[in-house]
């Protein structure tokens, strides 16, 4: 038997129907519809598209969205400076500082500036030890690690006891995510490149979250059969067959584990919609801190 394949823009659907009738209800009640900020720095083509997809799914949430573009020369100064008024702009409910910024910029110091009550990509220090900590609420969680977790909440009963593997161990998602699974009382390990015998560890997984960057690296042996498998990555790899010549992977070889897990996300129609899905939520959560 395959596995279940998760649809995420279907998942991602509904959540924008949820923000969308929360917004139009906002709006009935008087109150101003939420602001997006989107802070693009340079010309990097996939961050272009990206937040033209981000602004696009805005108004379609009803959710207003300010586009900022800085050149690619840009210093330090003028993206603060842009932060700041940012912060202090009633309109703007969520800023955006779209990732990676160009080498020269400090980038921690970027994401420190931003206001903690508009963090909507979850990435201020303080959300992340927030989060990190029991007992503790961020006032925002980060959008890609929040998509996964919906999709394993779909796909698995009950989330309490479960081995769960992450793959990866980045700031944005792998670390975020694995903190997430054990606030979900989930058993956790965090996997990466130094892991001794990683295929064995990995097929201790009920459920996987790969996230990683290695296109196409868990295998169908390294998983246990029936488990979740929530795939991150987003790989181009070279293929002369495609009419562009390249095609979207993941970190997970797609017709390998298909064949032995339980339930699956693909790529693309996977964790990506999801991410602005959350996205969108977030700006809504900003806007609701606001009212207080
Ligand atoms: N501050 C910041 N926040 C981010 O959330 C952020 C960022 N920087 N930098 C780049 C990454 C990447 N990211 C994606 C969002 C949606 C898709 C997505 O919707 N992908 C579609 C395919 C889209 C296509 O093919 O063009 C899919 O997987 O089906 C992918 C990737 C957000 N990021």
């Amino acid at each position: 038997m395959t596995a279940t394949i998760l649809d995420g823009k279907a998942l991602a659907a509904e959540i924008r129907a949820d923000v969308k009738a929360r917004v139009a209800a906002r709006i009935a009640a008087g109150k101003p519809a939420p602001g997006l900020a989107t802070v693009l720095v340079g010309d990097n083509p996939a961050s272009q598209s990206y937040v033209r997809s981000k602004r696009k799914a805005s108004a379609e949430v009803g959710i207003e969205s300010f586009g900022y573009e800085l050149p690619a020369t840009a210093s330090q100064a003028e993206v603060e400076k842009l932060v700041s008024e940012l912060n202090a702009d009633p309109k703007v409910n969520g800023i955006l500082v779209q990732l990676p910024l160009p080498g020269h910029l400090d980038e921690e110091r970027v994401l420190n500036l931003i206001s903690i009550e508009k963090d909507v990509d979850g990435f201020h220090p303080v959300n992340i030890g927030r989060l990190a900590q029991k007992g503790r609420e961020p006032s925002f969680v980060p959008c890609t690690p929040e998509g996964c977790m919906y999709m394993i909440q779909k796909s698995v009963p009950k989330i309490e006891g479960i081995n769960a593997v992450v793959l990866g161990r980045s700031n944005i998602v792998g670390m975020p995510v694995a903190l997430l699974l054990v606030r979900a009382n989930a058993t956790v390990t965090i996997c990466h490149s130094r892991t001794r015998n990683l295929p064995d560890v990995v097929r201790q997984a009920d459920v996987l979250v790969a996230a990683v960057g290695k296109p196409e690296m868990v295998r169908g042996d390294w998983v246990k059969p029936g488990a979740v498998v929530i795939d991150v990555g987003i790989n181009r790899v070279d293929d002369p067959s495609s009419p562009k010549g390249y095609r979207m992977v993941g970190d997970v070889n797609f017709d390998e584990v298909k064949e032995v897990a339980g339930v699956i996300s693909p790529v693309p129609g996977g964790v990506g919609p999801m991410t602005i899905a959350m996205l969108l939520r977030n700006t809504l959560h900003g806007a609701e801190l606001s009212d207080k």
